[in-house]
């Protein structure tokens, strides 16, 4: 495990480029094992996930290649093979190899996937879609065998009982090479789930309707590969950026981000009297002043993004007043709490909310990363503490920031990672 070490109180200016989209890329990478041919894929983040994908697509002799943010990937060879378990485990994005595995191979045998410790993450949806598509689902004590008979999958039309952003990309990947139509009511609506369709339908799929909530596919036989796919930019590191701008920056200029995927996010800065000039496909934030406390609601998208409700929570300590936030996506998502309490954070859980009081002054200490977003969060409130801050367990930080010490350090931060035993190398 790596820590990250942070002495704050620097002021940061300069400019940061967003990388692509961290939940992108996690769902297309499983998605190439559905092509017919190579395929490659452009403004891939260099984070932890994308190097456990890679792990796992060699299990299956599926080669590839990363290189200054171009991924290729090479699934003409790949074969049925047992997965490794510890790189399955290390995120949550392995499911999408259920339906990915079943769109290929009209079967999957898959340990229960990893990723973030943020409150119970059930798959019963996923299952339900495999299941309507004509797949039996076996949970045999944590490993999961999935299998069709002759016929393979067919088309179904699949209600969602939640909107589970998980659930469409899993029913999408089994269902693009299916027999026939399958609907999916009450899908998740995220821009990534866009991505994904644009990448299938590139390749001769039929997804119509992603960013609705009525996700139409009619199955073709083949997938081939034509383009080189971009990844939309990752609106959650964008808004991790921008909120660390407003309470740390002195003019801070974000590159590649797509205004309209964080409106949600924009608004409460707005709210809060935040700096904020959006353009085209960037924003610039100046230094703030006099902020206001606000309340947010984490909601599926266009709601604000439950990833970006422990980002945003160092800036809401200098707002006037007392902020709430609540969480329904993840009630549970409180782990940066106590964390921030040792440095010096009047924030406390109250119920179904978490009140973040005005803090004057933030204090250096050791804290611990739990999982990416609380990570995030304890990143602000060590650049904007006295001191120095050292956070444990930054591995969960590095699985969705792309090269976070250099954007930092563009940006004046102080900032540095340290395995126990050495300095890394940037
Ligand atoms: C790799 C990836 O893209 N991760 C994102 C994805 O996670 P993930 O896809 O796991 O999250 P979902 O959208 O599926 O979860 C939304 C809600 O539905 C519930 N649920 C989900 C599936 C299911 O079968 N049954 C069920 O009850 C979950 O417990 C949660 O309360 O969306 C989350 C919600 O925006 C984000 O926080 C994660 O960053
Ligand atoms: C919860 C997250 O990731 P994952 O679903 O990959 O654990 C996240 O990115 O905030």
């Amino acid at each position: 495990m790596k820590k990250m070490i942070i002495h704050g109180g620097q002021r940061l200016s300069g400019s940061v480029n967003i990388g692509g989209a961290k939940n992108s890329t996690v769902a297309l990478i499983p998605a190439a094992i559905l092509a017919d041919t190579p395929v490659k894929f452009d403004m891939v983040p260099d984070i932890l996930d994308v190097h456990n994908l890679m792990l796992i697509l060699e299990s299956m002799n599926v080669h590839s290649r990363f290189e200054d943010g171009v991924l290729s990937i090479d699934p003409t060879e790949i074969v049925e093979a047992p997965m490794p378990s510890k790189a399955i485990k290390s995120l949550r994005a392995s499911y999408y190899f259920m339906g990915a595995l079943l769109g290929r191979f009209g079967r999957a045998i898959l340990t229960f996937p990893g990723g973030d410790n943020i409150g119970p993450r059930p798959i019963d949806q996923h299952i339900k879609a495999f299941k309507a598509l004509g797949a039996e689902v076996e949970d045999d004590h944590g490993t999961v065998r999935i299998t069709t008979g002759e016929d393979g999958l067919h088309g179904a039309r699949i209600f969602l009982d939640v909107v589970s952003v998980g659930a469409t990309i899993n029913t999408i990947l089994a269902a693009v090479k299916a027999n026939g139509l399958t609907t999916i009511e009450n899908a998740a609506k995220e821009p990534e789930i866009i991505d994904i369709a644009t990448f299938l339908n590139n390749m001769g799929a039929h997804v119509r309707g992603a960013g609705t909530d009525v996700i139409r596919i009619e199955g073709v036989p083949v997938l081939r590969a034509t383009n080189v796919h971009t990844i939309i930019p990752d609106r959650i590191e964008a808004g991790t950026f921008l909120a660390m701008a407003a309470a740390m920056g002195d003019g801070v200029e974000i590159h590649n981000i797509i205004p309209e995927h964080l409106e949600s996010f924009t608004a409460k800065l707005i709210e809060m009297g935040v700096d904020l000039q959006i353009g085209e496909d960037s924003a610039y934030v100046g230094p703030s002043h006099d902020l206001k406390a606000i309340e947010v609601k984490t909601m599926p998208f266009p709601g604000f993004a439950t990833d970006l409700q422990q980002p945003i929570t160092p800036l809401l300590l200098m707002a006037k007043g007392s902020s709430i936030i609540v969480d329904t996506i993840y009630p549970q998502r409180l782990k940066h709490v106590p964390e921030l309490k040792k440095m010096g954070a009047k924030i406390r859980p109250e119920k179904d909310m978490i009140v973040v009081d005005h803090t004057d002054h933030l204090t250096g200490a050791t804290v611990d990363a739990g999982e990416i977003r609380a990570g995030a969060s304890l990143m602000i409130a060590a650049l904007m503490a006295e001191g120095t801050t050292t956070i444990t367990s930054a591995d969960n930080i590095l699985r969705g920031y792309g090269s976070i010490v250099e954007k930092l350090t563009a940006l004046k931060a102080d900032v540095r990672i340290e395995d126990s035993d050495r300095v890394e190398e940037l």
